[in-house]
């Protein structure tokens, strides 16, 4: 397949100075740091199997990239890896500071343009078509292509649905809570700012990232998670605290996710938009083909969610989403492991 030339691993052994390279990209904001060199090769046959592989096994690899100096706390990678279903184009595990997220919608928006100029798939105006394999399933990509230039990117996540509406959790320091969970490739929690003593317009980042993380916290004790695919599904990436304003409006939703460890999205989180038009789906506050736009808290970054069909997943009533939004090249980087380096598997203070 076309994608063996983008494989970041190799197997070659670990030696020092080591160096890893990557290609740079943001989504809304939101780093994206591509692997393209120094990842040891993978164990495993499906992409599940990988993810669990890299998290037993090479999880240092993922903290020398994600953590500080190299990285930051709110640092995200791209790892590609070699899709085990015919009909995807490329693989891609995605990491963060805390571990290994089963879908990320602003990574795969820069990917679909990376793969593109990368000619994993031929470049075909007004639009190319690609298929990424996510650790959730088959995520479809269509990047905009205009004279020789690539550009918007929107792709249309696994169903999306709703594990439950106005769930109340104790959390502490806020009481008790409603929340509704919904999927969107990962499961998150979404609470309006309003039931939390908040206020998205005028808050400080620092007071949404606690009461995110408090809610995250509290919903993982309270509220037992179940995927009808894979039991690896069933995780609570973050929590996405809005404005409230989910009744459809031409004007943009906005909201904030917090996810792995205490991490701030920069953009609309791309999972976390499909996961809030599946409860706003299912709440009936916006219809099949009607798009709305969301905003990110934390720098104003705007991607579109879209309802476009119904459909099932196990026993739930589900619903595709169409996720769109603009990525950008920010640069290359190689990065060296000295041996020596007290510090050189990274840290976050
Ligand atoms: O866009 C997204 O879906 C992601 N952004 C960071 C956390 C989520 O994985």
């Amino acid at each position: 397949m076309a994608e063996s030339k983008l494989q970041a691993t190799s197997d070659a052994s670990e030696s020092f100075p080591f160096v890893m390279k990557t290609v740079q990209m943001h989504t809304g904001g939101h780093p994206v740091r591509i692997i393209t060199d120094g990842y040891p090769k993978l164990e495993g046959r499906t992409i599940l199997e990988k993810r669990a592989y890299v998290r037993d096994n090479l999880d240092v690899f993922r903290q020398r990239l994600m953590w500080e100096p190299r990285g930051h706390v709110d640092m995200y990678g791209a790892l590609l890896v070699e899709p085990d279903d015919e009909n995807a184009d490329i693989g891609v595990l995605f990491m963060h500071n805390e571990g290994y997220c089963t879908m990320c919608g602003h990574v795969c928006i820069a990917l679909g343009r990376y793969a593109v100029d990368k000619g994993v798939v031929p470049a075909k105006s007004p639009q190319t078509e690609l298929v990424i394999q996510c650790p959730t399933g088959l995520v479809r990509v269509w990047v905009d292509y205009q004279d020789g230039k690539s550009g918007r990117v929107r792709f249309h996540s696994v169903p999306a649905f709703v594990l439950a509406l106005d769930k109340e959790v104790d959390v502490p320091n806020y009481g008790r809570v409603k929340v509704d969970i919904a999927f969107g490739g990962t499961f998150y929690a979404i609470v309006p700012d309003r039931y939390l003593g908040l206020d998205l317009r005028t808050a400080p980042v620092q007071a949404v990232r606690n009461a995110a993380t408090a809610v995250t916290e509290a919903v993982k004790k309270a509220v037992p998670l179940r995927h009808p695919e894979h039991p690896d599904l069933a995780n609570l990436t973050g929590t996405l605290i809005t404005d409230g304003r989910d009744e459809y409006d031409p004007t943009p939703a906005v909201h904030i996710s917090v996810f792995g460890d205490a991490s701030v999205d920069r953009s609309p989180c791309g999972s976390g938009v499909t996961a809030r038009v599946a409860m706003q789906y299912r709440r009936g506050q916006i219809d099949l083909s009607k798009e709305r736009q969301f905003s990110s808290g934390t720098t104003g970054s705007v991607m579109t969610g879209r309802p476009v069909r119904e459909t099932r997943c196990g026993e739930f009533d589900a619903v595709i989403v169409e996720v769109s939004g603009n990525p950008y090249y920010t640069g290359t980087a190689e990065f060296t492991v000295e041996q020596d380096d007290p510090l050189k598997n990274g840290f976050l203070a």
